[in-house]
């Protein structure tokens, strides 16, 4: 697919402002110049699980194969019940899941019948064991109004029929996916390769963990928090650790990372600060935008593509702080990612919920605020915030279970209000 250039893309857009982007124009410029990387490999079914499949599957079998017995009791012809009176039938042969009964079944007759066995050809209908009465090796009593034709039989091809597509391409593979592909006799499907995504920090205040924490240093945490929700995209992750704040090391950190990753991930440096090389560096390799984007943790933040050589990698430039970089990574480049992997993922689920909190708000940006959300005694779903909610405190983001996400328009919302949530339950 053709590569848009970001200035093609913008240049659609009415009113477009670097420095007064709303949420859902950034959301729709990442989306529109990202292209999927097509590129397909056979596995196995379970190593399928959590990847994009990459091709239609249809069934080339009925599942079920035949018409069979969805209780353990006796098979009987539905004509036998127009009498609408006690009937006693006349067991002629019985039949377990995985075998057939291949007899004729008369009027007045019944087979016993296990679960999942295929149905006698002349039966249509199943009567649990437990609704019977006087069983005996040669006859059963069937009491009247126990059982209507055609109750408990699971019919042939009423799961998939033979021709039907079972699962579309861009599907990321789910337990049922590839419990249902077991289903219908596949071994191997066609997924997508995993995306290659890298990462790393900037800063000179940084410090990786098992390194003494010099005075005015902190931890590196963001590289943990985007291992974190790359590993559970299924992203394979280049870890390339914490870049210094220095224009040399900062431009071979990105040739080096657009040489192997189709993304690159960076947290730091985006903002106006004196030693921001990050937003110098990417501006001289790559096609890149700038936004300070109308939202709450979250503001400046860095978009673009570094082409080198034949290949290029769509570059994500976050800013530094820690909870503004998992927000970010949520609302913009989880989006991005899973368009490159080719899946139909479709916007992030809200759900409504009451808020316990009162949320002073201003009109104007979008604010991702960090709730729990929990059951009431009535089992009704309210939401309070963590407490202190600055992008620094990445507490705040542990101790939640979910998001808040208050709109562009949304001002101060009082306690008992609804307020839209993402839980992180899910979130991949
Ligand atoms: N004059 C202005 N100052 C700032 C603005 C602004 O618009 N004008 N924006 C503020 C906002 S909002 C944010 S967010 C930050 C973003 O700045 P940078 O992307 O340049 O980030 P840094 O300055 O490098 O770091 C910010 C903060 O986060 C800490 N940090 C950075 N990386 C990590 C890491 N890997 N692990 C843990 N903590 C990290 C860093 O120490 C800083 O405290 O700018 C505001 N300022
Ligand atoms: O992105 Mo900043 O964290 O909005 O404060």
């Amino acid at each position: 697919m053709t590569q848009l250039s970001l200035s093609d893309i913008v240049s659609c857009m009415s009113g477009y402002d670097p420095d007064a982007m709303t949420v859902p124009q950034a959301q729709k410029i990442i989306h529109d110049f990202v292209q999927p990387i097509s590129s397909i490999e056979r596995v196995a079914i379970r190593s399928a699980l959590d990847r994009t499949l990459a091709a239609d599957i249809t069934s080339t079998i009925d599942v079920p194969a035949n018409d069979n017995s969805a209780m353990d009791g006796y098979a009987l012809r539905g004509d036998d019940l127009a009498s609408n009176q006690t009937l006693t039938l006349r067991i002629v042969g019985s039949v377990h899941a995985g075998r057939q009964f291949d007899g004729a079944v008369a009027a007045g007759e019944c087979v016993r019948i296990m679960t999942g066995a295929a149905m006698p050809a002349d039966c249509d209908t199943v009567i649990p064991q437990e609704f019977t009465e006087h069983q005996s090796d040669a006859a059963v009593t069937i009491p009247a109004g126990r059982v209507r034709r055609g109750d408990n039989r699971r019919l042939r091809g009423e799961d998939l029929r033979n021709g039907q597509i079972a699962l579309r391409a861009g599907k990321i593979l789910r337990p049922a996916d590839i419990g249902m592909l077991a289903s219908l006799g596949v071994t191997e499907v066609p997924v997508q390769r995993r995306l290659r995504v890298a990462f790393f920090s900037t800063g000179d205040e940084l410090r990786s963990v098992g390194e003494p924490l010099d005075p005015g240093c902190v931890y590196d945490s963001n590289r943990y928090t985007l291992y974190g929700m790359l590993t559970r995209l299924g992203c394979d992750i280049i870890d390339m650790g914490v870049v210094r704040d220095d224009p040399v090391a900062m431009e071979a950190a990105f040739r080096s990372a657009c040489e192997h990753a189709d993304a690159v991930i960076t947290s730091g440096g985006v903002s106006v600060g004196a030693a921001d090389y990050t937003k110098q560096t990417m501006t001289k390799l790559g096609d890149m935008l700038f936004w300070k984007i109308g939202m709450r943790p979250g503001r400046p933040m860095a978009f673009g593509r570094i082409a080198s050589h034949d290949r290029g990698a769509y570059l994500f430039g976050l800013p530094g702080n820690p909870v503004a970089v998992m927000v970010s990574f949520y609302f913009f480049v989880r989006d991005a990612l899973l368009r490159m992997m080719g899946a139909d993922a479709g916007p992030l689920p809200r759900l409504q919920a009451m808020t316990l909190s009162a949320i002073r708000k201003k009109p104007g940006r979008t604010e991702y605020q960090r709730g729990i959300l929990a059951p009431d005694s009535d089992g009704v779903w309210k939401v309070k915030l963590t407490g202190a909610q600055g992008s620094g405190i990445l507490r705040s983001m542990s101790d939640a279970n979910c998001i808040i996400v208050l709109d562009d328009a949304q001002g101060d919302v009082a306690a008992g209000d609804l307020v839209q949530v993402v839980l992180f339950d899910g979130l991949i």
